[in-house]
């Protein structure tokens, strides 16, 4: 689990196939700050903008590791095969605190980013995400973009899609990635656990446990 709370840019700086055919997925070696890894073993579980990773390797300097990451990982996300700076964040502890809200590192779905323009001291950005998406987008609801954990300003029902924009503060664009995003952006995206679990209640019509009485 994590809380969407990035604590470190790192950097993929190499990608390597991990067989000939597209059904086959990519090694990535991420280099990281220094110290960044003094707490991380084989095994552990880094999110990778927003998608959870296991660490199946550790350079000697203690400087980057190594992922792999699946066919249909790659299918699911966006920007995992191509060298650049990623968001980071190690897996909760039990005693951590949940800084932004509770995110599984499993992305739902990828969204366009329509716009990212300046308004006072912060940003606005508005995205784009798949129709798919709608029922768990809510205004002052949570979301994870690029695995950064946000607030919801608004929603808007679209043929296309559900666009929402994003209040983003200077320090959230001066400790992630989000700053590098264009129009046209692809990014990951996660929705609230809670929006999920509400959405399934309703679906099934059933907002009890099996065997409570009504
Ligand atoms: C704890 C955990 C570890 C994961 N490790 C990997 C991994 O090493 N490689 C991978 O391709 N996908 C991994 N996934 C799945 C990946 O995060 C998922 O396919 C994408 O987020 C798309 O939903 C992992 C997921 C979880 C929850
Ligand atoms: N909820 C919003 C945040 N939250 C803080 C970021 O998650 C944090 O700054 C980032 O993970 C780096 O550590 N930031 C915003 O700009 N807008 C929000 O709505």
């Amino acid at each position: 689990m994590f809380t969407g709370i990035i604590t470190a840019i790192g950097q993929i700086q190499h990608v390597e196939d991990l067989g000939s055919s597209q059904a086959h997925g990519k090694r990535l070696s991420i280099a990281c700050p220094p110290g960044y890894l003094d707490d991380v073993v084989l095994g552990d579980s880094i999110a990778l903008n927003g998608a959870c990773m296991t660490v199946t390797a550790l350079a000697l300097d203690a400087q980057a590791f190594v992922v792999e990451v699946s066919a249909e990982s790659l299918r699911l996300t966006a920007g995992l095969d191509q060298v650049g700076e990623v968001n980071l964040e190690k897996a909760l502890r039990a005693a951590d605190r949940l800084g932004g809200h509770i995110v599984s590192g499993h992305v739902d779905g990828i969204g366009t980013v329509s716009a990212l323009n300046p308004v006072g001291e912060s940003h606005e950005l508005r995205i784009l995400a798949p129709r798919q998406l709608m029922p768990y987008l809510a205004v002052k609801g949570s979301v994870t973009v690029q695995g950064v954990s946000l607030t919801l300003n608004s929603v808007r029902d679209l043929q296309e899609g559900c666009e929402f924009s994003i209040n983003l503060i200077a320090h959230t664009m001066a400790h992630t990635t989000l700053k590098h995003l264009r129009p046209g952006s692809a990014v990951n995206l996660e929705v609230d656990l809670i929006a999920r679990y509400v959405a399934r209640m309703l679906q099934t019509g059933s907002a009890l446990p099996t065997g409570q009485p009504r």
